[in-house]
């Protein structure tokens, strides 16, 4: 397993799989950077004229509710169906899913255009499934990923969707495996977005591979851990970090990979 999660990383460096991205202005920088540094390319659109054309050229779509309106909700809507009517991958952050019923009908909306993946923070993930709808705070969660599993489970089996959850622990659900990877470093969470970054790697890997969405968001989680956790040695602060870790995604080596690498798998 280890040498096929490096291969995705190579892969996804060689092939610069073309990524459309409606995501929010928040982290539309550093999604594109981290993209790039990856080797993926990025295109961030979601004009109503051009949204379904761009889905359908790209590799895969990423769809990010973190800065929602009226109008981005309807190029969601219309990249998504696209997306599902192509059979393309594209993966769905449900930013703050839980906080407002506008963000919760939106993501209930966006799941019936089945998204090949769900990834979102522990809270996030127990709204969407709603096992709580009380506790969520903003776009951070106030809950640790393993508290999620049961209603990331509910939620892969009802939608059929990858289920990742991030945190201390990333657990990644299929109907068969779990995956628990235990990199990365707590500073991560002091740089916004990077739930976002970790949406936008993994959608690369799906563009990349669609034969095995659970392995490419295993892949994706993996790189971006041990890339945060390597970068964070290196840095003064989430200021740092956050340069650093652009230049970790970019020349993370197979040595360093392997030697970092912290992952468990749990067949059901
Ligand atoms: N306590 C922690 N220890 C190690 N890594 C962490 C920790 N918390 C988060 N991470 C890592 O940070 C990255 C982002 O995950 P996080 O769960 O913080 O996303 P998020 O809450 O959706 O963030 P945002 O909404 O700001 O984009 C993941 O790679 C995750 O593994
Ligand atoms: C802080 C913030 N607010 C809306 S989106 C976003 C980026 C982290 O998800
Ligand atoms: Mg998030």
């Amino acid at each position: 397993m280890e040498k096929s999660l490096w291969k995705s990383i190579l892969s996804v460096r060689t092939d610069a799989p073309l990524i459309h991205n409606i995501t929010n202005y928040v982290v539309m920088n550093n999604t594109a950077n981290a993209l790039l540094a990856i080797g993926a390319s990025p295109i961030m659109a979601h004009a109503h004229p051009e949204v379904e054309e761009m889905v359908n050229i790209s590799n895969a779509l990423v769809i990010n509710i973190g800065t929602l309106d009226e109008y981005w909700c309807e190029s969601m809507d219309r990249a998504a169906k696209k997306a599902n009517e192509l059979h393309k991958s594209w993966i769905l952050d449900p930013v703050g899913a839980g906080a407002t019923l506008f963000r919760d009908q939106t993501v209930i909306n966006l799941i019936n255009y089945k998204p090949t993946v769900i990834r979102g923070n522990a809270s996030e993930i127990m709204a969407i499934a709603k096992v709580s709808r009380l506790h969520t705070k903003g776009v951070d969660s106030v809950y640790q990923s393993e508290e999620a599993i049961e209603a990331a489970q509910w939620l892969n089996s009802s939608t059929g969707s990858i289920i990742c959850v991030s945190g201390a622990v990333d657990v990644i659900i299929s109907r068969k495996q779990k995956a628990f990877i235990r990199n990365g470093h707590p500073m991560m969470q002091q740089v916004t977005g990077l739930g976002c970054t970790a949406t936008a790697i993994i959608a690369a890997f799906l563009g990349n591979d669609a034969s095995d969405p659970f392995h490419a968001t295993v892949s994706a989680m993996c790189l971006l851990g041990i890339a945060g956790e390597i970068a964070q040695k290196n840095s003064n602060g989430p200021g740092s970090l956050q340069m650093n870790l652009l230049d970790k995604l970019y020349n993370l080596t197979e040595q360093e990979f392997s030697s970092y690498l912290k992952i468990d798998f749990q067949n059901d």
